[in-house]
């Protein structure tokens, strides 16, 4: 039973390797074993070795500090709408509970939805829209390399089932967005409310979660004992795990986890920010999910369906 956070090398099909068929199935299935296993277990594993350009990295957690930093006036002209189906924009702070029986959690963030974009900081932030579009971009493939793993790691038969259950990231008819979170020092009078959280603890709603983190740290995942441990940032890894419709979608054999990040306790910590920026990933809206083992365990469901109902009880 894993009690920390197996760590999976890609160096074999990240993307700097530009020809997918180079590996060969035996190799694809080792990765995408491993993937399996950490799944199976804690339900979260670093990607090492992936290939997403460290340069693209560092400019976007650059350009999303520069949004951060603008004053509260200039960003909620940016603000996302109330609306559901329109999932791009900022979100300010408290304005969400991923834990909905806490108080709002104490983030920003800015939501990207590349079919849904309206506004962008144009004029303050010039290169933010290019350079989130050119993450979502490598964020998309990398997740179908992931993806071209996970189906050889669960042996199914179809290897580009999961593929083809996510041909419209980017486009309509797809809710894959990424999402820029900050987390700002804490307020010097401790004004923080009973039970907040930076971010409450939940598991992610869709199939699939690529997060990169700043060095800080902080987010905690829980184990199968129950206990949170720290996810303590690897450099230059991913951290991915898996959310709640890919575990219906296996029937429970793949574990959601419940992830969160605390109210720092030191001194040192309160007083600095920290960044996270994840890419949560989602099947085509139109996509039925029904168990892969063959089982009548959940009744299948409408993706677009499933998503409404996890999206109604977390935004406030
Ligand atoms: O900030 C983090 O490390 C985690 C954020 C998270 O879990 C989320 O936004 O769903
Ligand atoms: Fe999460």
């Amino acid at each position: 039973m894993a009690t920390s956070i197996p760590v999976v090398d890609f160096q074999k099909y990240g993307l700097h390797k530009k020809n997918e068929t180079e590996i060969t199935n035996a190799d694809l299935k080792k990765i995408g074993d491993k993937l399996i296993a950490a799944f199976d277990s804690i339900g979260f594993c670093y990607v090492i070795n992936h290939g997403i350009p460290q340069d693209l990295i560092s400019q976007i957690f650059g350009v999303s500090n520069t949004f951060f930093d603008l004053p509260t006036e200039t960003k909620m002209k940016y603000v996302r709408p109330k609306d559901s189906d329109m999932d791009h924009g900022y979100v300010k702070m408290e304005a969400e509970s991923l834990n909905p029986e806490r108080p709002g959690d104490n983030k920003e963030a800015f939501d990207f939805a590349p079919s849904h974009q309206k506004f962008w900081p144009n004029k303050e932030v010039p290169e933010m829209k290019d350079i989130f579009q050119k993450f979502y971009d490598e964020c998309k493939q990398m997740a179908f390399r992931i993806f071209d793993a996970f189906t050889s790691g669960l042996n199914l038969e179809d290897r580009n089932f999961l593929r083809n259950s996510h041909k419209n990231i980017g486009r309509d008819g797809n809710c894959t967005i990424i999402r820029t979170n900050w987390y700002p020092p804490l307020p010097k009078d401790g004004s923080i409310k009973p039970g907040q959280e930076r971010c409450g603890e939940h598991s992610d709603y869709g199939s699939m979660t690529l997060l990169f983190q700043d060095g800080i740290g902080g987010l905690e995942v829980c184990n199968k004992n129950g206990d949170y441990i720290p996810a303590t940032p690897v450099p230059g890894a991913i951290c991915v795990n898996i959310g709640d419709l890919m575990q219906r979608w296996t029937a429970d054999k793949l574990k959601a986890t419940k992830h969160r990040v605390l109210i720092p306790e030191s001194e040192v910590l309160k007083n600095k920010g920290r960044q996270s920026i994840a890419f949560f990933i989602h099947p085509d809206v139109d996509r039925v999910i029904t168990c892969l083992d063959g089982s009548d365990k959940y009744k299948p469901i409408l993706a677009s369906d499933y998503l409404k109902l996890r999206f109604s009880l977390t935004y406030l």
